[in-house]
């Protein structure tokens, strides 16, 4: 199966198989079989896509239940860190985070289930991500922790002194201050 733990439960990173030769290479990006064999039952329903330059973090956002969203994040261009942190109740990993590189080069995959708060930075001049949600977007459901959270004290692999934020993330809680609102 080309899904890997990462020491939180449910959450995966997805290699595909890639097929390469004289013309390029070829891959299947997603294969709902294949994910149900692994016992992923979601149906994807939304796709993002977004550009960003060197030192831009997006994140850290999730949406409340019922409006909870599983994601399949992947880079298309440049190189990311995606970062996944573990927002269920009484998860023995809560509060946790776990953090990969995501590139166009290794085209693997962050499967994120419901109840994580999901962000990125983006580690070359310019990156294009693309993912799946089974959840459509609600804006009266989003959710969000600051980026530089102490307690959570993600290693974004970019100086922080120059990365490029919007004012919405700039003033989103901490986890301390938000986890009552949780309902995952
Ligand atoms: C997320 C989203 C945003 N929008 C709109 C709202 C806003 O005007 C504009 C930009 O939205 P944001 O600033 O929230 O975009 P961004 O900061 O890229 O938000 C995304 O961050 C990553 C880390 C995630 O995990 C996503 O779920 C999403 O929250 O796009 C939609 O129309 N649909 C969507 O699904």
């Amino acid at each position: 199966m080309p899904f890997f733990e990462t020491g939180i439960a449910n959450l995966l990173v997805f290699e595909p198989r890639v097929f390469e030769d004289s013309r390029g290479y070829f891959f299947e990006a997603y294969n709902s079989a294949i994910h149900k064999q692994q016992g992923l039952t979601y149906q994807f329903i939304q796709d993002n896509q977004s550009s960003s330059s060197y030192g831009v973090i997006r994140g850290l956002h999730y949406q409340l239940n019922p409006h909870g969203q599983t994601k399949m994040v992947r880079a298309i261009v440049g190189t990311i860190y995606d970062v996944a942190v573990d927002l269920r109740k009484g998860s023995p990993t809560f509060g946790q985070y776990f953090g990969i590189e995501l590139s166009a080069a290794n085209k693997k995959q962050l499967v994120i289930p419901v109840g994580f708060a999901h962000g990125f930075s983006v580690l070359t001049e310019k990156a294009e991500v693309l993912y799946k949600c089974d959840g459509l977007y609600n804006k009266e459901s989003e959710g969000g922790i600051i980026y530089n959270d102490p307690a959570l004290n993600i290693n974004w692999q970019v100086p922080l002194d120059k990365a490029i934020i919007s004012d919405k993330d700039l003033v989103l809680p901490t986890l301390d201050a938000c986890k009552n609102n949780f309902t995952f």
